[in-house]
């Protein structure tokens, strides 16, 4: 589904050049639970913003569904997320003017989904992260779980091919973290793909293949809990 190639990303500021990223090369097949782990600066969230088609690598290639998106212009990129890519933020994301049905709805208005198919599908989606009681609710009103299963549900509501979670439980306790991790488990187990950063070793026993950056560098890749 995702297949990167030497992908690279170097920021320039004045005379000043960072590689982020270097030569970065993985393969992410349909269905796989994929976890990003390195330290804080490793460049985990550069390289999920590149997977996510939010960033653009400065080169290499990127495969996504068969398509090189590496080069594309920002409208065909966010065209392509729209429907094929939910994102799961570290600061949850959420529309604080919006209540947290319109917050979950409004992928689906991008996509021009009737008022009928809209109502439908976030009623379910509400139900099955257990929040339709909070509907008429607004951000400020949640915990910080809330705002997070809010956020895991609209990154699913246009039911995506792909799931990109950046540090999902960063600003959870543990116990709450622990409840997105079940929730994000679940949602695999279901055939959502899903690709997560984290710098916490204990989170990333939760995928099945793990892949460790240091300093913009792959270092390790470990495959488990395969059968
Ligand atoms: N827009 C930017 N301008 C300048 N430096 C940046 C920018 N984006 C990232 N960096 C730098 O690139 C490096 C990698 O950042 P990145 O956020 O990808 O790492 P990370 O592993 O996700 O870290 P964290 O867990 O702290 O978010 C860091 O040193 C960061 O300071």
């Amino acid at each position: 589904m995702i297949h990167a190639r030497n992908l690279t990303k170097v920021l320039r500021d004045g005379s000043i050049e960072s590689t982020i990223l270097q030569n970065v090369n993985l393969d992410i097949e349909q269905g796989e639970y994929v976890v990003i782990l390195g330290p804080s600066g490793s460049g985990k969230s550069t390289l999920i913003n590149i997977i996510g088609l939010i960033e653009m690598p400065t080169s290499g290639e990127l495969f996504f569904m068969g398509h090189e998106v590496s080069r594309l212009k920002d409208r065909q990129r966010s065209n392509l997320r729209r429907g094929g890519i939910g994102f799961i933020f570290q600061n949850f994301g959420l529309i604080d003017e919006l209540n947290v049905y319109e917050n979950i709805e409004l992928p689906l208005k991008y996509l021009k989904y009737s008022k009928r198919e809209r109502q439908d599908k976030v009623a379910n989606i509400l139900s099955k992260l257990q929040v339709s009681h909070l509907k008429h609710y607004f951000p400020k009103q949640l915990s910080a779980l809330q705002k997070q299963l809010v956020g895991v549900g609209r990154a699913i509501i246009t039911n995506p091919d792909l799931i990109v979670a950046d540090e999902p439980t960063g600003n959870l306790t543990s116990a709450c973290g622990n409840k997105i991790m079940e929730v994000l488990s679940s949602l695999n187990e279901e055939g959502f793909t899903i690709v997560m950063a984290t710098h916490s070793a204990l989170e990333a026993d939760r995928g099945q293949r793990v892949i460790q950056l240091f300093d913009g560098h792959v270092v390790t890749e470990n495959i488990k809990n395969r059968l």
